[in-house]
């Protein structure tokens, strides 16, 4: 492929390496005009294979070049087009986290390194190019091919892999990533990760998602002393329940609007009634208070030291029953105000 500038002006080695920065070498280092030219010869690479895999825009462009993490691999022949040079093709590679399923259907999370684009100008195709900059890839990298992930290879790159690497094997995937045989070989425990199965309601999730899954089931039902053992919220447990915070009310029952009638006495049932739900609220607010705090004090990574220990007891039990006047309640006081000392 040749370009109205010199090649080798821009490109100092046979292969360069090109990230984020667009930089090849030291000379287009803080040259403006260089790292243009540099632009131009990426787009119009990306434009060629694009064209070559029928896809419908690049999937290669300086600009994504400048916002993705990857690497990108140019070949040139510095001797071709008078001195000048000319570019030969390129080969586009990134990491990415995949979810792949190994030959027995297990689902394995994995961070490959991965063939995005990989492209030699059509006539200097079969000529053992490609062969030249995929074995500078694998050689700047310490990989064998076995060990990475292809991007959706197209037939001619199938063909390569098969003859170039013996790669004909692949294990059957649900996404566009093709990997071979070997692939879960060799790797250590840290490089693949089993995903748990498949939730009846729902895909697999991203590894932040999981994370964050795990925190809400915790959250879903709080530990006893914040519930007590007979509440339907405890026996309900698989039900969602969103977790209280500060200054919320806790979640009470619809109740009836209750106006007092003339003939109705201050020590009328619906009055004894209305005392005993407040009662009961009072000891819902402490809860939740409680509970709301235990939980900002665990977001912020802190222990909440006053929720633990003997004292933490005393005091949900004294906030639970606050008008409960029993002997047991009696002696079980005096038992916790001797634990807590
Ligand atoms: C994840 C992705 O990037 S998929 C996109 C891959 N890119 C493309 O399909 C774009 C068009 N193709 C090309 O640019 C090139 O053919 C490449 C990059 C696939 C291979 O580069 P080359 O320089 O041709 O490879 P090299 O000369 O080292 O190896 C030749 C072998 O590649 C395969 N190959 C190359 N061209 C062809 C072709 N037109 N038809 C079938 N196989 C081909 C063959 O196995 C060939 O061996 P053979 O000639 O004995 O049959």
């Amino acid at each position: 492929m040749e370009f109205p500038f010199d090649i080798n002006l821009l490109f100092s080695e046979r292969v360069s390496v090109l990230d984020q920065s667009l930089i090849a070498g030291r000379k287009s280092a803080g040259r403006p005009d260089l790292q243009a030219h540099i632009a131009t010869v990426i787009d119009e690479l990306g434009r060629a294979s694009a064209k070559a895999q029928q896809l419908t825009a690049p999937i290669t462009s300086a600009s994504k070049l400048q916002t993705q993490r990857h690497q990108l691999y140019l070949l040139k022949d510095g001797e071709s087009n008078g001195g000048r040079g000319v570019v030969v093709g390129f080969l586009k590679v990134g990491y990415k986290k995949l979810f792949l399923l190994d030959r027995q259907g297990v689902h394995i999370e994995a961070e490959p390194l991965c063939v995005l684009d990989f492209y030699i100008s059509e006539n200097l195709q079969r000529h053992g190019y490609g062969l030249e900059l995929f074995d500078f890839m694998l050689k700047h990298k310490g990989l064998e091919p076995v060990l990475m992930a292809y991007d959706r290879p197209s037939p001619k790159f199938l063909s390569f892999l098969a003859k170039q690497y013996c790669l004909a094997q692949s294990v059957p995937q649900v996404n566009n990533f093709v990997v071979f045989e070997g692939f879960f070989l060799n790797r250590s425990a840290a490089q693949l990760r089993k995903v748990p199965p498949r939730r009846a309601e729902g895909e697999i999730k991203p590894y932040s998602l999981t994370e964050r899954e795990v925190v809400r089931q915790e959250q879903r039902v709080p530990p006893w002393p914040f519930v007590p053992p007979h509440s339907p919220q405890r026996s309900v447990s698989s039900r969602y329940s969103p977790p209280l915070s500060v200054g919320s009310s806790p979640s009470r029952a619809p109740t009836r609007p209750t106006t007092l009638s003339a003939n109705q006495s201050p020590q009328s049932p619906l009055i004894d009634r209305c005392r005993a739900r407040r009662t009961s609220d009072q000891g819902l607010v402490a809860r939740s208070c409680l509970y709301s705090r235990h939980l900002d004090f665990r977001a912020a990574g802190q222990q909440d030291t006053r929720l633990t220990g003997r004292s933490t007891c005393l005091f949900l039990f004294l906030s639970l029953y606050p008008t409960q006047k029993t002997p047991q309640r009696h002696s079980r006081v005096k038992l916790m105000k001797r634990r807590a000392g």
